[in-house]
This record gives C-alpha cells, sequence and structure tokens, in this order.
C-alpha cells in the first residue's frame, strides 16, 4: 500500500460502519427521524422525553399502561448511593460538571452488583439505571458548589421536571418543564454523531456499558461536539451586545476563527433541530422578558450565515440551545451536561444495538514513520 493507492478518509467522514434503526439525518433534506417519525411531531404533541426513550429502546411508541410503568421503574431508579454522594461533596467545587459527569458514571460501576453481564435484560437495567441517574449526578453536584444540601429525587415527577427540582430545591413551573422537556426530545438521538460512535468503539471490545458510556460523556464535552454552546457563550459575551456581531463575525472569520453553533458535518442546510430551539428561545424570551441571549444569538447568526453559506455551513442545534436553556435559568457550564442528560437515551439505544450484533471495531492507518531505524542505548545518544 502507498500514499497513492490508500483512500484515507480523515474524520471517517462519508463511512458507513453500522446499520441502525434508531434514527435517520437527511443532511441534504434537514429532516430528522427517530424510528420514522419525524422529530417535530414530538414536539407537537408535547411528548414526554420518557415517550421518546422507550421508542428508541423498544422500537415503538409505549401504550399508557407500558409508559407508566416505564417512567416508574425510572424514577424508582433515581437516587444515587450514599457513598456515591459523599465522593461528590469531595470534588473540588470548581471541578467542571461534565467532568464530574463522565467520573461519576465511571464510578457506578463499581457499586453495581452485576456490571459485566452483557445479556440484553442487564443491558437495559444498566442503561435505566444511568438514565435515572445523570439529572441526580448533576445536581448533587451542582448544589454542593454552591455550599447546598442535596435534594432528594422525587418519584411523581417527570423526568424534566425532576432534574429542575433537583437544581433549585423548588417544584419548576410548567414554562420551564415544557422548555426542558422538549429540548431533551430533540437531543435524544441522532445517528453516528462522534459520542454515539465513541460509545460503540468501547462496545465493541465487549467492555461494561458503564466504560462505554463514560467514553460517549468523554466525546460530548468536546467544543466541536456538544461542547460547542460553553464556546458560544463565551462569543457571546465577546460580542457583548448585537450591534457588535458584524464587526464581531467579519473579524473572526477572517482570523479563521470558527463561530460556535454553526456548521454540521452531516447537515448541509439548516438542522431542523435549530429550527424548533429558535423558535422555542424566541417565545421564552418574550414570556419571560429575558431577551438578552435570545437577541445577541439571533444578531450573530444574521451576520454569519450570509458569510458562510458559500462553504454550505447552518446553524446546527447548539446554537440555540444556548438562548434557550440559558433563559430558563441553567446556568452555562450545566449546557452541556443538560445535552448528555439527553443523549443518554441515544447511547444506551445504540449500545444496545452494537451489543447484540458486535463486531470488533478496528480501522487502518496510514503509516508515514521511517520504514528501518535503530535503537541507541542512552550513554550514545546526542
Ligand atoms: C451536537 C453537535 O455536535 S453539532 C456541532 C457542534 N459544533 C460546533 O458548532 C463547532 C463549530 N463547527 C465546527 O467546528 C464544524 O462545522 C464541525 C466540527 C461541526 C463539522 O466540521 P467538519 O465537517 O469536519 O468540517 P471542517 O472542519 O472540515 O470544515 C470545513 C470548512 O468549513 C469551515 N468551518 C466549519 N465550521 C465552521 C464554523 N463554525 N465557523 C467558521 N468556519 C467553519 C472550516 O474552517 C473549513 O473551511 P476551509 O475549507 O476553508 O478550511
Ligand atoms: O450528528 C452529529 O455529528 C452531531 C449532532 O448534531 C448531534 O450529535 O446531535
Amino acid at each position: 500500500m502507498t500514499n497513492q493507492t490508500v483512500q484515507i478518509n480523515k474524520g471517517l467522514e462519508g463511512i458507513v460502519v453500522a446499520e441502525t434503526a434508531l434514527s435517520k439525518v437527511f443532511g441534504e433534506e434537514g429532516r430528522l427521524i427517530y424510528r420514522g417519525i419525524p422529530i417535530q411531531e414530538f414536539v407537537e404533541n408535547d411528548a414526554l422525553y420518557e415517550e421518546v426513550v422507550y421508542l428508541l429502546w423498544n422500537g415503538k411508541l409505549p401504550t399508557k399502561a407500558e409508559l407508566d410503568a416505564f417512567m416508574a421503574d425510572l424514577a424508582s431508579k433515581r437516587a444515587l448511593p450514599d457513598t456515591v454522594v459523599n465522593q461528590i461533596t469531595q470534588f473540588p467545587k470548581t471541578a467542571d460538571p461534565m467532568v464530574v459527569l463522565r467520573t461519576v458514571v465511571s464510578m457506578l460501576h463499581m457499586y453495581d452488583e452485576n456490571p459485566d453481564d452483557l445479556s440484553p435484560e442487564n443491558l437495559r437495567r444498566i442503561g435505566s439505571n444511568l438514565l435515572a441517574k445523570f439529572p441526580t449526578i448533576l445536581a448533587t453536584f451542582h448544589r454542593y458548589r454552591q455550599g447546598l444540601d442535596p435534594v432528594a429525587p422525587r418519584t411523581d415527577l417527570t423526568h424534566a421536571a425532576n432534574y429542575l427540582y433537583m437544581l433549585n430545591g423548588k417544584e419548576p413551573g410548567p414554562r420551564s418543564v415544557e422548555g426542558v422537556n422538549a429540548y431533551l426530545v430533540l437531543l435524544a438521538d441522532h445517528g453516528f454523531n462522534a459520542s454515539t460512535f465513541t460509545a460503540r468503539v468501547v462496545a465493541g471490545t465487549q467492555a461494561d456499558m458503564y466504560g462505554a458510556i463514560t467514553g460517549a460523556v468523554a466525546s460530548l464535552k468536546g467544543p466541536l461536539h456538544g461542547g460547542a454552546p460553553t464556546a458560544l457563550v463565551k462569543q457571546m459575551e465577546e460580542v457583548g451586545d448585537p450591534a457588535n456581531a458584524e464587526k464581531y463575525v467579519e473579524e473572526a472569520l477572517a482570523a479563521k476563527k470558527r463561530i460556535m453553533g454553526i456548521g454540521h458535518r452531516v447537515y448541509k442546510t439548516y438542522d431542523p433541530r435549530a429550527r424548533i430551539l429558535k423558535r422555542m428561545a424566541e417565545n421564552i424570551a418574550k414570556e419571560t422578558g429575558n431577551t438578552r441571549w435570545y437577541e445577541l444569538a439571533a444578531a450573530i447568526e444574521a451576520a454569519a450565515l450570509p458569510r458562510l453559506e458559500a462553504k454550505r455551513l447552518y446553524t446546527n442545534v447548539d446554537f440555540y440551545s444556548v438562548p434557550l436553556l440559558l433563559s430558563l435559568g441553567l446556568p452555562t457550564d450545566m449546557l452541556t451536561p443538560t445535552f448528555a442528560v439527553s443523549r443518554v437515551a441515544g447511547w444506551v439505544a445504540h449500545l444496545l444495538e452494537q451489543y447484540a450484533d458486535n463486531r470488533l471495531m478496528r480501522p487502518r492507518s496510514f503509516y508515514v514513520g521511517p520504514e528501518e531505524a535503530h535503537y541507541v542505548p542512552i550513554d550514545q545518544r546526542g
């Protein structure tokens, strides 16, 4: 093989490595379906996040009785072992919540009686255990770092409502619950995105599900993936006022900087989730009177898109998640963790597929180092 004959697909662009029946991204058309159902139908019908999780994990929408049982099971798994809560309260208060999440997910393997059994029933048990506990891990840390006691999870609230309740210590209003629930619904799965692929690579070695999800959280944290909102907040703060957006974007692009929340490996048009999130962010901004973030985002987008259209770069899901979640009162460093609260549904669903039909993931690299060199003893090296 020479570098003339080998085809190198940097970033695995366009490479198909497995089948999935979970979600399909129509990159040219700007459409997304979960098991055939267009994502906007879930939002239009006020579907609960738990319904989407059930759909992804079971291949069908739940009946009322199935949903009730599924929600009761998740709610019963929300609490963390006391030892884990104690450990979280030893972490540095300045820790990044994504690092806390990554660490605690890995730690939970040690508190599970049967963590390495890869049978489908056990994998479902672990998947629901993790999905149920993500909000509790984050809320426990968020309260501790503010010097507050953790709030025990409630079993009578939905996933979205309980998350907000544990973060803030008070029952959230319907607008916040609706907003967070819709956000969780929209981000639950997205083909072979980087964090999902990471999870599948780990599972491909038949390592445990805790390890695969730990890897997925690590991958989501990066600014080119789920970490983009944090970087976008920084850019918004630099812009400061919508009137500065044109100048800021022009200078940033001239300096070869990226505008965060713009561009996508698969979408060559506006991300359908961003369209919905934009509308929601605008409505919430108007309703709450907290318009700062929405106005900044809209001004940056208006300055960026005409300049980036020629490269087919459009608004992605991370962009309007910023004004939406900030207007709902989430702190900046909880944006990416909240993405993880949603996406764990997809990770688990993909892992169920991967373990059920596994083959070790092992691509090749093209070696460009020297073909012949020799060991030199340390005292003879110059
Ligand atoms: C949930 C999610 O993960 S959605 C994505 C979240 N990430 C972001 O929003 C970060 C900003 N966006 C990006 O960095 C990219 O668009 C990615 C990582 C999402 C996709 O990247 P890729 O498909 O690998 O595209 P690649 O990095 O090759 O860029 C292609 C060209 O577009 C440019 N480009 C890509 N994104 C941007 C951007 N946000 N701003 C400015 N220019 C950009 C690149 O500089 C490059 O230009 P060039 O051909 O002149 O060198
Ligand atoms: O699919 C991708 O590459 C990134 C993305 O939008 C997601 O993970 O939701």
